[in-house]
């Protein structure tokens, strides 16, 4: 890590300039940069490069990047709720040269067909519409797996896999007792088709990764590998604000970030942009760039002392992620699992890095998650989930087939705080809620671009999402408690349940795959749901805080990512969905960034 005062010689002016140089960013300044060999283009980055770091090629070092002391990683601190136990959770996001997609954990997921077609139906955004963003996902992605299966890339620069090795032994039993247990959830070999044959099937979870066991993130094959001489893209640059001159955007304003370049000056500089501003600051990045520019909701810039551009209040609003709900098991010792990598036990991490140089294959060709499904109740399921799960099932699923409730797997190991864990294997039961009804927020409370920021998660304040969790961790328990891999539960991390309950946490062998489902009672389902409220936490796939959307519904952008009322500005990033999408965010990230490249080609006169 460069503690120096920054090299880089930044010009005063360029045709394109984007604040943020994450996921989405480096693919439209790669694409446009390519298409328009005249156009200067700079990309202004706060967090660190990441150019050939091991850190960010070998995908088992996922789990480095949210150690504490991360320089790679913003973490925001949530204001305490009573919804999760007066905890204030920690939302960590990317910030380095890729964004997430440099950091994050590779598992490889999609959208369904209705997320895309509600953007373009619900919300007014034409051309967002499944059918036009299906294309942008293939374009990026090369589907290793098959690159002929319907839907799927077959020369993009994005390597999606099953990785190097076979699957885990903890991954292959998930999906042999998956549909043992469940008859009505068959095996499949596609769970990504975006469509309700993806939904209720086992399958091998792919990987954004390629076969020669390497991270698939967006700068390398966008930005590093190409070497694109009018594309500029720097790091360790905290874009304070957008430069607004009678309604248009000219430029940003920046400082050298003091975590990347401590010894920097920390003197305000700024760059025009001639042609267009980007934020693309991602969806905890780009709320407070636009606010700190005057453009956000009146009373809020009031109350931080920044004078009112334009009264935006949709800026920062709309906050949404998946709620994460992990239960941890004991897992045979004899299995293999990511948890002595997680301790930082050095002989581990020596063979793992041997075998990786060897002929990269071992844990640090690899992810955690090998297997997984889509989970959505089947009819006769539905009054498993209560009273106050069905307004939200009503509105938000029930006539949208291709939509899970959540996504789970079992995973080996436990990717969580390892100083509080005794020395066992773990194996993690976890539940991502496709579409979580709660709803939070982000703001700035200064003009101060280092000031912590106003953010407030907003998990579980509707109960519908603790019903769907509830009923996420019996399904994950009776699977979790067949594998043949399975010790018992760890009971510090699971509800509390009384002793003389059927459901207590006694059992310390697997039972058999038909043995009776555990039967919980109201006191049962309350702990359950205090132990939801005391453990759910992050998936970090925050989005949707600067919504596509007209603006009396409180819009920032329009369809062709305008910010409502300035011109020369758009938003580019996962702030933009105007509704969730079910499951992990890169895809959407990613698709987002390749439509967003091919509008401003447009505007800039050519068909990308
Ligand atoms: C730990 C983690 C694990 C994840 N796991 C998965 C997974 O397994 N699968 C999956 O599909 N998705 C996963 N995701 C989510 C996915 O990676 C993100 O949703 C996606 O990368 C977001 O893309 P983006 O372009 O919106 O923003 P980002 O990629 O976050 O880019 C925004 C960039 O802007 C920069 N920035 C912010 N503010 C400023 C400023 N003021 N000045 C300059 N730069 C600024 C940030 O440093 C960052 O680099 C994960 C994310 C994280 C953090």
């Amino acid at each position: 890590m460069s503690t120096l005062a920054p090299p880089h010689q930044i010009h005063t002016e360029y045709d394109l300039v984007f604040a943020g140089g994450g996921t989405a960013a480096c693919i439209i300044a790669s694409r446009l940069a390519v298409a328009f060999p005249d156009l200067s283009i700079l990309v202004l980055e706060r967090g660190p490069t990441t150019e050939s770091k091991m850190e960010h090629i070998q995908p088992g070092q996922f789990l480095t990047h949210l150690a504490p002391e991360s320089k790679t990683m913003q973490f925001y601190t949530s204001t305490p709720s009573e919804h999760v136990a007066g905890r204030s959770v920690v939302v960590p996001t990317g910030r380095c040269i890729g964004g997430g997609s440099s950091v994050n954990f590779m598992v490889y997921n999609r959208p369904s067909t209705s997320d895309f077609d509600a953007w373009e139906k619900e919300f007014g955004n034409a051309g967002w519409s499944a059918n036009d963003m299906i294309p942008m996902l293939q374009k990026a992605e090369t589907y290793e797996i098959d690159p002929n299966k319907p839907t799927h890339g077959s020369d993009g620069p994005l390597k999606v896999s099953f990785g190097r090795d076979e699957m885990l032994d903890i991954g292959r039993q998930y999906l042999e007792i998956g549909p043992k247990l469940d008859k009505n959830r068959p095996r499949s070999d596609e769970g990504n088709g975006l469509n309700e044959e993806s939904i209720n099937v086992f399958f091998q979870c792919p990987k954004w990764s390629s076969t020669d066991g390497c991270r698939s993130d967006v700068a390398h094959p966008y930005i590093y590998n190409k070497n694109l001489e009018n594309l500029s893209v720097f790091d360790g640059c905290l874009v304070d604000r957008i430069v607004i001159k009678d309604g248009v955007a000219t430029g940003l304003e920046y400082f050298f970030d003091t975590r990347v370049y401590e010894s920097a000056p920390q003197d305000i500089r700024s760059v025009k942009a001639l042609k267009l501003v980007v934020v693309s600051a991602g969806a905890m990045g780009s709320p407070p760039i636009l606010e700190r520019s005057g453009l956000g909701k009146k009373e809020i810039l009031e109350k931080a002392g920044i004078s009112v551009v334009n009264d935006l209040s949709g800026v920062g609003a709309n906050y949404q992620d998946h709620a994460f709900y992990i239960s941890p098991y004991i897992a045979d010792p004899d299995s293999i699992t990511f948890d002595l990598l997680f301790r930082g036990d050095p002989e581990t991490w020596r063979i793992a890095r041997e075998k990786w140089e060897m002929d990269r294959s071992g844990l640090l060709s690899t992810n955690i998650v090998d297997s997984c499904i889509k989970m959505r109740p089947l009819p006769h399921e539905l009054d498993e989930l209560g009273p106050e799960f069905m307004d939200y099932w009503n509105e938000v699923l029930a006539n949208k087939p291709d939509r899970p409730l959540f996504w789970h797997t079992i995973s080996p190991g436990l990717p969580a705080d390892q100083s509080a864990l005794p020395p066992l294997k773990f194996m993690s039961s976890a539940s991502i809620l496709g579409y979580p009804a709660s709803r939070g927020h982000i703001h700035v409370v200064s003009k101060d671009p280092y000031a912590v920021p106003d953010f407030h998660a907003g998990y579980l304040s509707n109960p519908a999402d603790v019903s769907a969790l509830r009923w996420a961790y019996k399904k994950g328990r009776e699977l979790t408690r067949r594998m043949p891999a399975f010790r018992g539960a760890f009971a510090p991390a699971h509800p509390q349940f009384a002793a003389d309950s059927p459901a207590a946490l006694t059992e310390t062998r697997p039972v058999p795959v038909d043995a009776p489902n555990i039967v919980y009672s109201a006191e049962d389902d309350k702990a359950i749901d205090a132990n939801i409220r005391q453990m759910v936490q992050t998936t970090w796939h925050s989005l949707g805080t600067c919504a596509m959307k007209p603006l009396p519904q409180g819009g920032v952008v329009d369809s062709k990512l305008n910010v409502h009322g300035v011109q020369n500005l758009k938003v580019a990033d996962l702030s933009i969905p105007p509704s969730n999408v079910n499951s992990n965010t890169y895809s959407t990230a990613v698709a987002i960034g390749e439509k967003a490249a091919m509008i401003i080609a447009e505007e800039l006169g050519c068909t990308l």
